[in-house]
């Protein structure tokens, strides 16, 4: 049975006291609550330590926002999958069109980031998604095939069973125009049989699709009671515990 995730990115938004904050009151909302998901934050990588220690990670989730594409060394300013699962993160996002459009990420730096954040024993919440123009042509389809395809599918069946995969379509990204229910299915269950052409239908069964794009707590409940929407990577809403919670609560 896959896990159904609520996954909060608070991408580069609070400073250290702000987030210790957000994490605390989130870990108080949920205390003593029965929610029928996985919640993760996704932290900045300063928070990482201090989040993990100030709240209960059995019921949330920690999550970095990106790891280094090696293992250690002389690369000044990085931060390797291991350091992040030293703070106690049990997430790394990978992939996110942000990382992909700023900071070029190629298929080959996201591959080695996906196999370190393995080796470390972190689960990649991995983003694939396509931009208006290719949506557009009608290439969205062929577009996250090869975002998967490409980054993914050199993996032994074991290890991709460890990954989750967030479909975020970059034109919903904190535009405020979410997929319909609908346009987010369509493209799930297409990911899904994808999943199962390569890695049989186990596999595709048991991998948990989220989706990501101007998601909050009005449109949570429909998408999330579609059959191959696992959950939702939460960005703008994540960022205060009475936009975030509803979203939790949709399930
Ligand atoms: O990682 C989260 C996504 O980029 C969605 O962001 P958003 O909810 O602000 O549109």
């Amino acid at each position: 049975m896959r896990k159904k995730i609520v996954a909060g990115n608070w991408k580069m938004n609070k400073n250290l006291q702000e987030g210790l904050t957000l994490a605390q009151e989130l870990d108080a909302a949920l205390k003593g609550k029965q929610v029928n998901c996985e919640v993760v934050i996704g932290t900045p990588f300063i928070h990482l330590a201090s989040v993990a220690n100030a709240i209960d990670t059995e019921k949330i989730g920690v999550a970095a926002q990106n790891c280094a594409d090696k293992a250690s060394g002389a690369y000044t300013g990085e931060v390797s999958a291991e350091m992040v699962a030293s703070t106690g993160a049990k997430y790394v996002i990978l992939g996110h069109s942000e990382r992909r459009a700023y900071y070029h990420e190629t298929v080959g730096i996201l591959k080695e980031k996906v196999l370190l954040a393995l080796e470390n024993n972190l689960t990649p919440i991995f983003c694939i998604g396509e931009v208006l123009e290719e949506r557009e042509a009608n290439r969205h389809f062929d577009v996250v095939k090869s975002q998967i395809t490409s980054s993914l599918f050199d993996l032994s069946k074991e290890d991709f069973s460890k990954i989750v995969l967030a479909y975020e379509p970059v034109w919903a990204i904190g535009t405020g125009k979410t997929a319909t229910a609908a346009q987010a299915q369509e493209m799930h269950a297409f990911i899904r049989k994808t999943l199962a052409e390569k890695y049989g239908e186990e596999v595709a069964e048991n991998t948990s699709i989220l989706y990501g794009g101007s998601c909050n707590a009005s449109n949570a409940k429909e998408l999330f009671s579609n059959p191959d929407v696992d959950g939702g990577l939460i960005g703008g809403a994540s960022l205060g515990v009475d936009k975030f919670m509803p979203i939790i609560e949709a399930f």
